[in-house]
């Protein structure tokens, strides 16, 4: 499975980004070019500045200095981020959470739950579902406003290893038949190798390391090619937690 052109969704610029919380500098002058369409995997020793990069391009988090620029061909660029937890409403039903802020999209919120695996569910509440079928729902809400870009920090880290790996393939699925630019935050490397086009280790507030994955999708976790890759940034991990640790 290729991804059909020419890509959707904005590219996104980043450059000389520091960011500093009071006396602790966790970004140095990072520069990033990711072109529209493009799925990026970023990943990176606990506290190295993932989330904080994530928050920043969201635009939760002011910048120390230097700048972020989507480049967009809307006037209006939709930006949507999703969490390890869910953030569900849980006095809204399914479908109003999904429909959150909109008006007259009960269908379109009907098809994308239908879409996320979840037809037929649209009037239970939350507390009914388990952690998988959550994260579908915050999927669909995200993709609802058709974002420009998608920003997933740690989307299905909480999830047992074969309700992520299900989810990642619903996820594959979608960019497939409406891709879009992508940043994914991970701790988990084979997930990164197998969604990403692109996957960025980050160490010491700056990007590291910068693998294109150059593989057909869908992609299969016995690939030799995927097993070396993950074993070199796995090794390049253990280097940056120790640093990290040691710093
Ligand atoms: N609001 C804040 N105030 C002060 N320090 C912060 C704040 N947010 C993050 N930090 C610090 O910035 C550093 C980077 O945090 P961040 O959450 O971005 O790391 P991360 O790479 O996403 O880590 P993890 O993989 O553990 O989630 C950490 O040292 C953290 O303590």
């Amino acid at each position: 499975m290729t991804r059909p052109s020419p890509p959707h969704g904005d590219g996104l610029s980043l450059r000389g980004v520091a960011k500093a919380f009071g006396e602790r500098s966790v970004l140095h002058a990072l520069d990033l070019e990711i072109p529209a369409g493009q799925f990026v995997a970023l990943i990176g020793a606990s506290g190295v500045g993932k989330s904080t990069l994530l928050r920043i391009v969201a635009g939760l988090e002011p910048l120390t200095s230097g700048r972020v620029e989507l480049r967009s061909r809307s006037p209006a660029p939709d930006i949507r981020m999703m969490f390890q937890e869910d953030r569900l409403m849980p006095w809204r039903s399914v479908l109003r959470n999904v429909t959150l802020g909109l008006r007259g999209r009960d269908d379109d919120a009907r098809r994308l739950l239908a879409a996320v695996g979840l037809a037929g569910r649209d009037n239970d509440y939350p507390v009914v579902l388990s952690g998988g079928q959550r994260q579908r729902v915050a999927l669909a809400r995200a993709l609802i406003h058709e974002p420009e870009l998608l920003l997933l920090d740690e989307p299905f880290g909480a999830l047992d290893a074969i309700t992520r790996a299900s989810m990642q393939l619903l996820l594959e699925g979608l960019l497939a038949r409406r891709p879009r630019t992508v940043l994914l935050v991970t701790h988990d490397v084979e997930e990164a190798l197998i969604l990403a086009d692109r996957v960025l280790l980050m160490r010491d507030g700056r990007v590291a390391r910068d693998l294109s994955i150059d593989r057909e999708r869908p992609r299969h976790r016995g690939d030799p090619e995927l097993a070396a890759l993950k074993e070199e940034l796995l090794e390049g991990l253990v280097t940056a937690q120790a640093a990290q640790a040691g710093a």
